[in-house]
């Protein structure tokens, strides 16, 4: 008989001691629920069930276009029971010929299509109707049952699991061992301990986009203030601009039907002049760049184009004279009541120049986040006091303050907190009530006194990542609360820095809508550089506009060479090094 093996995904739970949807919390950049789902989509043929039941809306919008089944149990809070009962009854009226399933949980983050396969070939290689996992001189889940074994399992109750029919028939079962399914989530401290919890640079960065808040928050600047900032609402003109026409050079107005006549100069129209002149026909008037054109003139002459006479007559030597020539027509910039600048442009300087042009004295813009920099750390010392033994200065605050003011950012407040678990959760709910993002910097590694995620997420925090597989700035912690966003940089100062100009400065430009303050190019580098694959290195260099140089003292305590650099050199995952005279990636930072 052909095989045919469905998978029963049990999502239903309600995650009470994590205190959010377990079923939604990230491992390595994928929801567990998606992680579960893939792995059992690797194989095509398996029919996929996922079943729903706490957070069933935001778990079925998770898995929405990936192929998998989805059903709801509404009685899940019975227990598991009800479930796999569920579970089992839908995949029998997908699939009635079905010979064989396999019972997952989505809290299991090493769950992979490799050991759904192991399962498989466990139970047919051995003859036995269940296949189950073991790990921790336990077994459980994922499990494979036969389609003998459906029966036992519809029959279970309430808070039992299928762990009781592999118990029964534990003579009939054959143990695919599954060591790392010992790893499985029920809090937060396990969750947070997950040492690979490692995500690359790229999905560092599409995880901090995705959740970027709406930002719609403007004020009203002055001109003066509002370069750097992005217009926040279309700025409709006031009146037509030029107000007049006008002459845009030195020279003549005349009638362009007139031009091979010899014309008299009748008069003199300086920029400014506050009356109206009129042309008649048959003269022309001297006129300036800017002054307003007489009536009755449609061209301009430019004055190295034509030849007064003796008798102080005109004659026009412009071959290419053309009908309206050196005329600026009234409403040529901007015609009244138009859109003369659209909501979302960037205020450079030719911006502001343009809106003053126009008549404008105030302009709407985007407003900028009140951040937070909460440094942590028994061992800082404010610079100018004497250092005492184990103490240091701590440079961090004053960087990034220095580098949010760079991009404009000035709306920004310093907190200094010791490393105490209490503290810094209070401080962090204290700040997360009053800022829209809070920098948390230091603690955020795996010390007997980093408290920093932790303490994130008992103040409600959701953790997106903690950890990216980079160097320097491994450690990196990202976490939303609502529209807030948490970054936990590493305390070392330029690790700290780094995560600042790869992470938070692109996630502050792209939600105030600015352009990339940092470009990306690629450069030949002076010198050779080594590295192991497996972490992406933002090397601090110097791009000298034509090649790049790597620069002494990459170690992330030292800021020695980041003083004196203008790019980092970015070798990737993958990459074990370059050599004098490659092509490299190289990101020049906004200073
Ligand atoms: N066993 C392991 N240890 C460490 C790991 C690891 O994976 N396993 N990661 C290392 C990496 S990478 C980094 S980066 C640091 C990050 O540490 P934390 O974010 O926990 O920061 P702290 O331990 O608080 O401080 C690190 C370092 O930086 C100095 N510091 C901290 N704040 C400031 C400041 N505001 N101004 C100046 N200097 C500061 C602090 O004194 C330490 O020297 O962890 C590694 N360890
Ligand atoms: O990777 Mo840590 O952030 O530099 O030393």
């Amino acid at each position: 008989m052909q095989q045919q093996t469905g998978i029963i995904i049990l999502a239903a739970g309600a995650s009470l001691r994590m205190g959010q949807p377990k079923q939604l919390m990230t491992f390595e950049g994928k929801s567990l629920v998606r992680l579960a789902a893939d792995a059992a989509l690797v194989d095509k043929r398996h029919v996929v069930m996922v079943v729903l039941g706490a957070h069933a809306d935001a778990v079925a919008r998770e898995l929405a276009g990936t192929g998998v089944r989805l059903v709801t149990n509404s009685g899940w809070q019975s227990g598991m029971a009800s479930s796999i009962r569920v579970g089992v009854e839908s995949l029998l009226d997908a699939a009635p010929d079905i010979t064989s399933c396999i019972l997952a949980v989505c809290d299991q983050p090493f769950l992979s299509a490799t050991v759904l396969e192991g399962l498989k070939s466990a139970q047919l290689t051995s003859g036995k109707g269940i296949a189950a996992s073991a790990y921790d001189n336990t077994y459980g889940t994922p499990a494979l049952f036969t389609r003998p074994y459906f029966k036992y399992l519809l029959q279970l109750e309430g808070q039992e699991g299928a762990k009781k029919v592999i118990r029964q028939y534990s003579a009939d079962t054959v143990m695919y061992p599954f060591e790392k399914g010992r790893t499985d989530i029920d809090t937060m401290e396990e969750y947070n301990q997950l040492t690979h919890q490692m995500i690359s640079v790229e999905a560092a960065k599409e995880i901090i986009s995705r959740s970027l808040p709406e930002w719609n928050r403007s004020v009203q600047l002055h001109l003066a203030e509002a370069a750097g900032h992005v217009a926040a609402a279309d700025v409709v003109a006031g009146g037509d601009f030029p107000r007049f026409a006008q002459s845009s050079m030195d020279g003549y107005a005349i009638r362009f039907q007139d031009k091979d006549r010899e014309l008299e100069i009748a008069g003199e129209i300086p920029a400014g002049a506050s009356e109206l002149f009129r042309l008649k026909a048959g003269k022309a008037l001297r006129i300036f760049t800017g002054a307003p054109m007489p009536a009755g003139a449609d061209t301009v002459v430019m004055q190295e184009k034509v030849t007064v006479t003796a008798e102080g007559m005109l004659l026009v030597r412009d071959e290419e004279l053309s009908a309206g020539l050196n005329v600026r027509p009234r409403g040529s910039e901007v015609s009244e009541g138009a859109v003369a600048m659209t909501a979302g442009t960037f205020l450079s300087a030719a911006a502001i120049g343009f809106l003053a042009g126009i008549g404008k004295t105030q302009v709407e813009v985007v407003a900028t986040p009140a951040i937070v920099i909460i440094v942590t750390g028994n061992e800082l010392q404010e610079p100018g006091l004497p250092l005492g033994y184990g103490q240091v200065y701590e440079s961090n605050s004053i960087q990034l303050r220095s580098a949010l003011k760079h991009i404009g950012i000035n709306d920004i407040t310093v907190r200094h907190v010791k490393d105490d678990p209490a503290m810094l959760t209070q401080a962090l709910a204290d700040a997360l009530g009053s800022f829209d993002m809070v920098l948390l910097v230091g603690g955020v590694s795996v010390g007997d006194y980093d408290f920093v995620a932790n303490a994130a997420v008992k103040a409600g925090v959701r953790q997106g990542f903690h950890r990216v597989r980079q160097k320097p700035g491994k450690p990196l912690f990202f976490g939303t609360l609502e529209d807030k966003l948490v970054f936990g940089l590493p305390g070392n100062p330029s690790s700290a820095l780094t995560c600042f100009y790869m992470y938070v400065a692109p996630a502050l430009e792209a939600m105030l809508g600015r352009p990339h303050g940092s470009r990306k190019l690629f450069a030949r580098t002076t010198h050779a550089y080594r590295k192991k694959a497996g972490l992406t290195h933002f090397l601090k260099a110097f791009f000298d506009g034509t090649a790049v140089t790597p620069l002494h003292a990459q170690e992330s305590y030292r800021l020695h060479s980041f003083a004196q650099a203008n790019c980092f050199l970015v070798l990737g995952e993958a990459s074990t090094g370059c050599e004098a005279g490659d092509e490299v990636e190289i990101q020049l930072l906004n200073l």
